[in-house]
């Protein structure tokens, strides 16, 4: 995957770069993910605006989603997974204007990690993947070979007999990428998908990232700034429901100062653009 050029656009006041990715190919021209505008109340009535006029475009590559607690990172994913619903605002996935029906082809191109999903403990690794695929609508015949794939890929194939509550923490997460990956998405939304994973792990899951946001739009939500800058040829940074930011790693840490809070560049760009500074 590579940045072959860069787009700027001024929307209300704010410029925001917007990285075009991938070959020349007339694919690439088709953004993977456009949302305008968008909007998404949570919790009903008495419920709040956890996004808030949201302008986006993806393509095809490794994206981080970056921001403080509660800046709507989360609900974002949802509703680009289709499980929240959009409240105003447009939001096209693949070409496709989400419109509240239809939606099932479109949902067998996805792949989803939320940031807390339930299993069947008694469930085998193979099991609970392959119910997954089942639910995703993949072919019958085509189901055992894309599971052994995706256990591999993720370095539990040895445990796919293992019933999932003899899993560590780290290893459902990784069932939970294999599950995610299982139906090969072009769009992949992982959301903190490294939480529990050990050094090994972190490093072995960055290299998967980068092979699979080579055919496909990779979207990861996470705190872990570092990750970002490792794995990540994109960075999104949203506050308060909204964009930010949108570029390069080394665009977000050109941002930063010695006078910002951080360890490193990004860091201390990610401070420079966050204005809480890290403040409680
Ligand atoms: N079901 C809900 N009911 C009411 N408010 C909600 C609900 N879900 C989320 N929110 C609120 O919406 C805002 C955005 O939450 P969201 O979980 O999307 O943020 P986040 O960026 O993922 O946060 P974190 O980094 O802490 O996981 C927060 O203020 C949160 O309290």
């Amino acid at each position: 995957m590579c940045v072959t050029s860069q787009r700027t656009e001024n929307r209300g006041g704010r410029t925001t770069v917007f990285p075009v990715v991938g070959s020349d190919s007339k694919e690439n021209w088709m953004q993977a993910i456009e949302a305008d505008s968008l909007v998404v109340r949570v919790g009903g009535r008495r419920g709040r605006t956890a996004v808030n006029g949201l302008d986006l475009r993806l393509g095809r590559g490794v994206h981080g989603l970056l921001g403080p607690n509660g800046a709507g990172k989360t609900t974002l994913i949802r509703t680009l997974a289709t499980v929240q619903k959009p409240t105003a605002g447009t939001l096209s996935l693949l070409g496709t204007p989400l419109r509240g029906t239809g939606m099932r082809p479109l949902r067998r191109r996805l792949g989803y990690l939320p940031q807390h999903f339930g299993f069947y403990k008694r469930f085998k690794v193979r099991e609970f993947v392959e119910y997954l695929a089942w639910l995703k609508e993949m072919p019958a015949a085509e189901i055992p070979g894309a599971v052994h794939r995706a256990l591999d890929r993720v370095g539990l194939a040895d445990r796919a007999e293992d019933r999932m509550k003899s899993l560590s923490g780290g290893m459902v997460r990784r069932v939970g990428i294999a599950q995610a990956i299982v139906n090969e998405p072009e769009v992949l939304l992982l959301d903190e998908p490294t939480v529990g994973l050990d050094p090994a792990q972190r490093l072995r899951f960055r290299e998967l990232v980068a092979e699979l946001g080579r055919q496909s739009c990779v979207l990861i939500s996470t705190h872990l700034v570092e990750d970002v800058a490792a794995a990540c040829t994109d960075v999104v940074l949203v506050s308060e429901g909204s964009l930010v930011f949108q570029g390069t790693p080394a665009d977000l840490a050109a941002r930063g100062t010695r006078e910002h809070v951080g360890d490193s560049p990004i860091e201390r760009g990610y401070s420079a653009l966050i204005s809480s500074g890290g403040a409680w």
